[in-house]
Parts: C-alpha cells; structure tokens; sequence
C-alpha cells in the first residue's frame, strides 16, 4: 500500500514538473523578441511553403528574396532571422565586428545533442584551445605531406579500382555515395590515424554512415521551426523525429566511441595526427566525442558534396573537362603515376574550376551567427540583440552585383588572369570556406584532396551523369547533398591504365 502511494506521488510530482517545465517555457519563448507570428510576404511564404511552388529548393527562394532586396538582405520574422549576401556585411560579421557575432546560445542548443563542445559548436576559451590545437596540426609540413600520401593512397588504391570494377560491369554507381566513404576514410586516417577498415563495428560502417545522415539532417530541421518550444518539447517527451535524432545520435556516439578505443588500443603517446594530440591534453572522453564527431562532419560531407557537383557541372562542360585533361597532361606528362603535391599545385585551371563550381554549389550553403548586442549593418539594416545572423553562400554565388551578368554561367576562365595564372576572390565575397577568424581550418587539405580525385579521374574515365540536366535538389542538413544522390555510368577512356589487380579488387569489396 505504502509502495503504491509513493508511486502515485512520485507519478504526481513528474507530471507537476512537466507541466511546470512546458508552462516555463512558453512563457520563454513568448517573452523573446521574435514574433510567433507575422503577416508579411515572406513570412507568409515561409510558414505555409508556398515558396515551393515556384522554386526547388529553399536557397533558390532566398536567392530570389536577396537578389530583389536593393540591399541584399531581408529578415524573416517568424525565424527571428536576418539573411544576407552583401559582402560588406558578410566582412562586418565575420571579421570587423566578429566578438559581436559569435555561434551563440541557441546555436549550441540546437546543434548540442549531436555536435556537443566541439570546435563547431563553442565560442570563447573552448574554441581558442581547439583551433590552436588543429591549426598548428593541420598546418604543419610533415601533417600536409601524410595527407597527400593518404589521399593518393585512397585514390590509387581504392577509388580507382572501383570505378575499374563499375567500368568492367557497367554497373551505375551513386557518385555522391562513393565520395561520402572516400572522404570518410580521408578524414580518418588524416586526422585520426585510423583506417576505418580496422574498425570492430556492431553494425556495418554504412549503417552508421546512414545514422551519421539522419543524425545532421534531424539536428538542421530543429532550426527550420518557427516556434523552437515545439522540438525542445518532443526532446523531453522523447518524440517522433526527436526519438529518431536521439537514436541516430546514439549510433554515432558508438563509433566515435570506437575511434578513441581504437587510437588507443594503438597508443597515441607518440603518433601525430590530431586525436592523439588531443588525447595527450583532453581526459574527457564525452570531450574527445564531441571532437571526433566535429572532424568528421568536418572533412566527410563537405569533401563529398564539393566533388559531386563538381561532376554534375563538368558533364555538363564538356570543352571544360577537355582544358583539365591538357593540363594534366602538360604537368604530369605521359607518366602512369598518380600526380605529386608539386604537379597538382601547378594547376591553375583546375584550381580555377573547383572554385567556380563551389560559387555555384557551396558544400555549405549558409551559415549563421547570433548577434549579441544591438547593431546597425554596413549597408543600414538595424540588427537587434539575439537575432540569428545568417549570410547564403549560396545566394552570393548568384548575385549580378557580385559576379556579373554572366553568373549563371559555370565559367573558370572568371578565375584566371590573362597569364593563366588563378586569382583567389576576397572571403568575403566568396565565402565558401568562411572567412576571418573563424575561417576553415581545412581548406588547403580539401582543395588538394579534390584536385588529387579530379585529375587523377579524368585523366582516365569519361564520367557520364544519368539524366544530369534536370537541376538537383538537395536534401535538408547541413551540408549541401543531392537528395538521391548522383547516378553515373564509367567508362574507360583509350589508354586508361587499370586498377583491378587482385588487390585492389579487395579493397574495393569494402566499399561495395
Ligand atoms: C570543400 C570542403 C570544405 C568546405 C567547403 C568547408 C567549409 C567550411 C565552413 C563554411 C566553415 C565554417 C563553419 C562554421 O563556422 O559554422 C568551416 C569550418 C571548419 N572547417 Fe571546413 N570546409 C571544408 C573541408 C574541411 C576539411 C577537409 C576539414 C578537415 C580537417 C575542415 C575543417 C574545418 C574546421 C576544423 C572548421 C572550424 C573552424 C573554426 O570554427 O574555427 N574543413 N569549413
């Protein structure tokens, strides 16, 4: 009887802290400055989705809101959120007025579960010491030559002989899929000297690839809500898309667990690469998660869908892919060897190309801060205390203003001198990598990975994109990938060398 009046009291007392925590939070919620609720036009649009009737995508509404805003930047009320893709303002958050416009509270809160303190997430002293760490890492000589022996490694051994195998088949590859597990594999071993091929899963790797997925694209929908209270209520009671989240979360909690089990197991006293340095500093293994989790996101998906468009546009640019293949012939000659750091730095067009695919198809296509106190932006707009401040690479990719009327055009020569020579645009222009102090931290690694997977693929492969001229849409999350992917058909070019001896075909099984 006792036991049965303690359990209806303990039932009462959850039950009167729920409802007190719900009632807490509304009040929150109202008292802060974003309305719930706003008339306009693109609020309008916004809550009902009517944008979608005209556009495919949501970026290509919010490029047509700024490309008719005479100053390029609009707010959307309901989101509490102003977005823009004036440079001069972009340059004012980034740089000139950076302490004002941090990743803030609310960006942690939404992007918590799955990213926790890692150097995405965090602002202030835990930033500072992560960045200090992975820059000096990322920056130093011997780290730079083991990634462009990693990369070419993954390249000669593993993705070459794959497209081999689908060229022998004729089998349609997922290119999109293909270049998630190189990326995936890059980034391991790069940054935590661990092939993934060494993993002791539960699950198979792409299971997890499939959580890692689910768990991005869950954590990006919380930010879409016009009314935050409604996610962060689903997370107390542990429903719908929140049970999903929590369960994707625990998948990738598992194998950034088998990470630091495996690093080690190997011992990280005296290795180099970035976790072990970590792990000489950090004895929290929640803290050595949340790195882990970061550097993936970090190097997996942005590699993966900077390379797919890249594909998508070159199948449209045929004259394009035939001044990549001259160049890599003139720097690497006739020489069956994958091309060296050296060779690949010389080419300037290929350079030029990757950029100007990325004006067209950011890997990250906004990114937002929050303001911390009132502020008046470069081009006038009045930004309040705890707006979210959002600047779209994507839409600054197509601005008249910013690229002339040709910006539509996928056009490399745009980057070039008239020596041939490639000129870099300003960060803030072109902030496809960020810029100013926060700026990313891998650029130099991904361009090098990129130009090393282009030139060595066609130099060798006709890469032909099924069906490649309906305009992709992507999925929601927070890099930029095609929902569907990108089917492809490989074919050998006359002379191409192949990869397919014993060894690499088992490989290659891994990733099939
Ligand atoms: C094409 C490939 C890539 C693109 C387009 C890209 C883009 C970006 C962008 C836009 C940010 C700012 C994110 C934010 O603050 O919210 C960023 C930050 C960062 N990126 Fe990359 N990235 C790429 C590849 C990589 C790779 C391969 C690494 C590998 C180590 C990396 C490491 C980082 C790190 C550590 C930061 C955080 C910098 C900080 O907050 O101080 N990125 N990147």
């Amino acid at each position: 009887m006792e036991v049965e009046a303690l359990r209806s009291h303990f039932s009462l007392l959850f039950f009167s802290f729920s409802i007190s925590y719900v009632v807490f939070a509304v009040l929150v919620e109202f008292l802060r400055i974003r309305p719930w609720w706003c008339n306009c036009a693109v609020c309008q649009a916004y809550v009902t989705s009517s944008w979608a009737a005209d556009f495919d995508n949501l970026c290509d509404w919010y490029t047509h809101l700024l490309r008719t805003s005479p100053t390029r930047t609009v707010t959307v009320h309901v989101l509490g959120c102003t977005v823009t893709a004036n440079s001069d303002n972009v340059e004012h958050m980034l740089k000139t007025r950076f302490d004002n416009y941090p990743k803030g509270k609310p960006f942690a809160t939404i992007l918590g579960d799955l990213l926790g303190r890692g150097i995405f997430n965090v602002d202030g002293d835990l930033w500072r010491f992560q960045r200090k760490m992975a820059s000096t890492e990322l920056g130093s000589a011997a780290v730079r030559a083991f990634a462009s022996r990693t990369v070419a490694a993954e390249v000669g051994g593993r993705l070459l002989p794959l497209l081999d195998v689908a060229c022998e088949c004729g089998r349609v590859l997922d290119l999109q899929d293909v270049f998630q597990r190189f990326a995936f594999d890059n980034i391991c071993k790069i940054s935590f000297g661990l092939d993934p091929g060494c993993f002791e899963l539960s699950l198979s790797l792409s299971e997890f690839a499939a959580a890692f997925d689910k768990a991005t694209r869950l954590s990006a929908r919380r930010a879409t809500h016009t009314i935050p209270l409604i996610w962060k209520a689903k997370r107390l009671f542990n429903w719908g898309s929140e049970r999903e989240l929590r369960e994707a979360i625990g998948l990738v909690d598992l194998l950034a667990k088998e990470v630091i089990l495996q690093r080690r197991k190997l011992g990280f006293a005296s290795d180099q690469d970035l976790l072990s340095r970590f792990m000489g500093c950090v004895d929290n293994d929640k803290y050595l998660r949340d790195i882990v989790v970061s550097f993936m996101l970090a190097g997996r998906d942005t590699v993966a869908s900077a390379l797919t468009s890249f594909f998508m546009l070159l199948s449209r640019h045929p004259a394009a892919c035939t001044a990549i293949r001259d160049e890599v012939e003139l720097i690497v000659g006739n020489s069956q060897a994958l091309p060296s750091c050296d060779q690949l730095r010389k080419m300037h067009y290929l350079n030029a190309a990757i950029c100007e695919s990325m004006r067209l198809y950011p890997p990250v296509q906004f990114d937002s801060k929050f303001c911390l106190d009132d502020d008046v932006l470069p081009d006038g707009t009045f930004v309040r205390k705890g707006t979210r401040m959002t600047y779209h690479v994507y839409a600054m990719g197509r601005m008249e203003d910013l690229w002339g009327s040709d910006w539509a055009e996928f056009r490399p020569e745009r980057w070039l001198r008239h020596t041939g020579a490639f000129t870099p645009e300003s960060p803030f222009k072109y902030p496809v990598f960020q810029g100013g102090l926060r700026v990313c931290l891998g650029k130099e690694m991904a361009l090098m990975e990129m130009k090393s997977v282009i030139a060595s693929v066609v130099r060798e492969f006709d890469v032909e994109v099924i069906e490649g001229n309906r305009p992709p849409k992507f999925a929601p999350g927070l890099t930029a990938i095609f929902s569907g992917g990108l089917a492809v058909r490989v074919h050998r070019r006359k002379g191409g060398a192949s990869h397919t001896g014993l060894d690499a075909r088992t490989q290659v099984l891994r990733w099939c």
